[in-house]
């Protein structure tokens, strides 16, 4: 086991090491033999295999997640979706009292939103609505839209439609495949949208296609000019040139990154002087926003677009920007990033905190050693004592470290201790919990964002912290610090799991409840001055999947509607239904998955004798995910598709009629029945219960 003598300064969070040796390597290099010193920033490949460890120039580069003193403060070069390896080395840092920094922003949309709420770059974001009924498409002011989910990632599920006729809609699916398609009437355009009903917005569209017919964008590479700073620094302008015949520039779809010099001598027209400065000031503008909005993070790429009339428009916030463009762009950049990052994680703002010891210091050091390290890590006071010893000493310095950040309470600019925003809250952290928390951090929510409360099971809080970094409450009323909560308990529970958080949940919450039939009326018995919502998720909302539905009391003004649809978008398809359709949808969403595994069980257990169970287990699952996303792409009716597999006098027609014969199919039927009507029961039971508590229901 390779252990360093003391914790280093800073690490610097990778999923792999090839990745940003190189980098290392051109810091540390360029200007002869690496100095000979203790190691005061590592890198830490959360993926990488355990023997990855070594050193390189100086520099520890760290492959084992498991066993190391934790770094003062971490930067995490991680894009979401994070793995369960990489989640649960955040977590053990953030244990042992590490200040982390970097890591994905909230989804865009809700950036986008903060954005808007501050009010100050409403002319450089595009005009932007909520797609929730075919009303939006009729009233939308500009002849064509850019459609975009909600919760989306590398360009998939944007499409521009056209809104007269033919009504065009061009892009790319949900699974990043193109298509173009032409639809007769606006209503059969609105129910090709449907599937993303709620998670879906129209945007402005823009005239970004060169006279060549290839689509392109600009994003614009910032990072913390220092440490303490919101000012920008700018690192590189890359124009993103897409494929001809696409609608997006997006890396991912076959995009070419050039720089501006290089698509200015191209297209004279759009990479004029001009439109480059108001870019640069547009750029400068709203990175400085978001450093204020996000004092975690130390670097984002803005992706802009152009009006006709030259003025940039804002399309998108990345916290974590793909390099490659960079890479392509030229070998200096990704190391002038890393360069940039590693004096933003050792040297400026405490030497604010702490006069004298850090940045002075260093400058006089300046013109010694490898030029590049200049800076970097010449403490002499140190403001954070180092451990040295055993790891568990170590471990119980960090975990003294971080109660006395906690103690002093101090959130001053990036270097203190700060937590996320809470962004959702979870009351009850049973089976439902957990898929929709796992969901969501695979989406790139933040975990730290999530907050989790339950009864009693403190350890239950604990596995879940750990495997996805959410935040435990051992007290149920501090959920009330989220502006979204949601309610994951046993109808049985839900009056006593709601009773302290009665008088703190007020109109800027939302309360969104899971529990099988318990009505919107008796949710705003118990918590009356907040918002309400029921959705009925189910377990597929672990892999993104869920099939969601969602219902609100007719006056939610749609800002609320669409803050619960953009939650549950982002762990697979919501869609808002009446009330009075819970109990079907409980049945079917909610339930239904189960009658199908019930289903797939039956028929391994036909095959007994003849597979071993082992193989007929797989091939069940196999068969079970092929029907399902050849349905999902091809929406033909479920007749049409067994129509297609059912030749006449063959297998498939032999076993659909014992199907129909022994009553199996309908009983399928019933089964949806019976639970829809069970859930109908426990209304009247939660009903009942609140009447005999406080007067007649509502
Ligand atoms: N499972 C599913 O597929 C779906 C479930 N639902 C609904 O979600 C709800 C939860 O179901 P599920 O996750 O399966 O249930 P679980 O039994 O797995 O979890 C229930 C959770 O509620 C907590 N809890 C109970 N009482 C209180 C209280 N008074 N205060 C705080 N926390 C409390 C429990 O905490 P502790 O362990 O400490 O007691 C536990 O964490 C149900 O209402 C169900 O109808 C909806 C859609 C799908
Ligand atoms: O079985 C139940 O009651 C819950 C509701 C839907 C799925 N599970």
């Amino acid at each position: 086991m390779l252990l360093l003598p003391s914790p280093p300064a800073l690490a610097i969070v990778t999923r792999t090491l090839g990745e940003y040796v190189s980098a290392f390597r051109h810091i540390l290099c360029r200007s002869g033999p690496a100095p000979k010193r203790r190691a005061d920033a590592v890198l830490l490949a959360a993926n990488a295999r355990p023997n990855a460890g070594g050193k390189l120039a100086g520099l520890t580069l760290w492959g084992e997640a498991a066993f190391f003193p934790p770094p003062r403060r971490a930067y995490v070069s991680l894009a979401p979706p994070l793995q369960r390896k990489e989640r649960q080395l955040l977590f053990r840092l953030k244990r042992s009292g590490t200040e982390l920094f970097g890591g994905p922003l909230p989804n865009k949309t809700t950036v986008h939103e903060l954005l808007v709420r501050t009010g100050e770059a409403d002319d450089l974001l595009p005009y932007r609505r909520p797609l929730t009924s075919l009303r939006d498409l009729e009233e939308w002011p500009f002849p064509a839209a850019v459609v975009k989910p909600r919760a989306g990632s590398r360009g998939r599920g944007v499409r521009l439609a056209t809104l007269s006729p033919p009504y065009l809609l061009w892009g790319q699916d949900a699974h990043g495949l193109s298509f173009r398609t032409a639809y007769q009437r606006r209503e059969d355009l609105f129910a090709a949208l449907v599937p993303d009903l709620g998670g879906t917005f129209l945007e402005e569209p823009l005239p970004l296609l060169t006279p060549d017919g290839r689509p392109y964008d600009v994003r614009v590479f910032l990072l913390r000019e220092a440490a303490c700073a919101d000012r920008p620094y700018l690192l590189a302008v890359v124009v993103r040139l897409g494929l001809r015949g696409r609608f997006t520039a997006n890396l991912h779809t076959g995009g070419t990154p050039l720089s501006f010099r290089e698509f200015a001598r191209r297209y004279p027209d759009l990479g004029t002087a001009e439109r480059k400065e108001r870019l640069r000031k547009a750029a400068v503008r709203v990175g400085a926003l978001v450093f204020r909005l996000f004092p975690r993070a130390w670097e984002v790429g803005l992706d802009f677009g152009f009006r006709a009339t030259g003025e940039p428009v804002l399309l998108e916030v990345n916290g974590t920007p793909g390099r490659t463009s960079l890479r392509a762009l030229g070998a200096d950049l990704p190391a002038r990033r890393l360069t940039r990052l590693l004096r933003l994680g050792l040297s400026p703002c405490a030497a604010e905190r702490y006069p004298g010891s850090v940045v002075g210091k260093a400058r006089a050091r300046a013109g010694r050693g490898c030029p590049l390290l200049r800076g970097l890590s010449a403490r002499t006071k140190d403001p954070y004592p180092r451990e040295t010893g055993t790891i568990a000493q170590t471990a119980a310095g960090g975990r003294e470290r971080a109660s006395k950040g906690r103690e002093e309470g101090a959130v001053v600019g990036p270097w203190s201790y700060r937590e996320p925003l809470a962004e959702v809250g979870f009351l009850g952290a049973g089976r439902i919990a957990e898929a929709l928390i796992a969901g969501l951090v695979a989406s790139g929510t933040d975990g730290g964002s999530i907050l989790v409360a339950n009864r009693t099971r403190a350890e239950r809080l604990d596995e879940l912290a750990g495997r996805y970094g959410v935040r435990p409450v051992r007290n149920v009323s501090d959920l009330a610090r989220a502006p979204l909560i949601v309610l994951a308990v046993k109808p049985k529970d839900v009056p006593e799991a709601l009773s302290p958080l009665r008088d703190l949940l007020g109109p800027e919450h939302v309360l969104v409840s899971l529990a099988a039939g318990v009505p919107l009326a008796a949710l705003t018995r118990l918590v009356p001055k907040a918002a309400v919502a029921r959705a009925m998720p189910n377990t597929a909302a672990q892999v993104r999947a869920s099939a969601t539905g969602i219902a609100f009391p007719a006056e939610t003004p749609s800002a609320v509607r669409g803050r619960v649809l953009d939650l549950f978008s982002r762990v697979g398809s919501a869609v808002e239904v009446e009330e009075r359709a819970m109990d079907a949808v409980t049945a079917l969403a909610g339930s239904g998955p189960a009658f199908l595994y019930a289903a797939l069980e039956a028929m391994v257990q036909g095959t007994e004798g003849a597979l071993a169970p082992e193989v007929a287990l797989r091939l069940a699952r196999q068969m079970f995910a092929g029907a399902a996303r050849l349905w999902e792409v091809d929406p033909a009716p479920l007749a049409e598709h067994i129509r297609r597999i059912a030749s006449p006098g063959g297998t498939t027609e032999r076993g659909l009629a014992v199907l129909r014969e022994t009553g199996a199919l309908s009983a399928f039927s019933r089964a949806v029945a019976a639970a829809a009507e069970r859930a109908a029961e426990i209304s009247a039971d939660v009903v009942r219960f609140l009447e005999g508590k406080d007067g007649p229901a509502p």
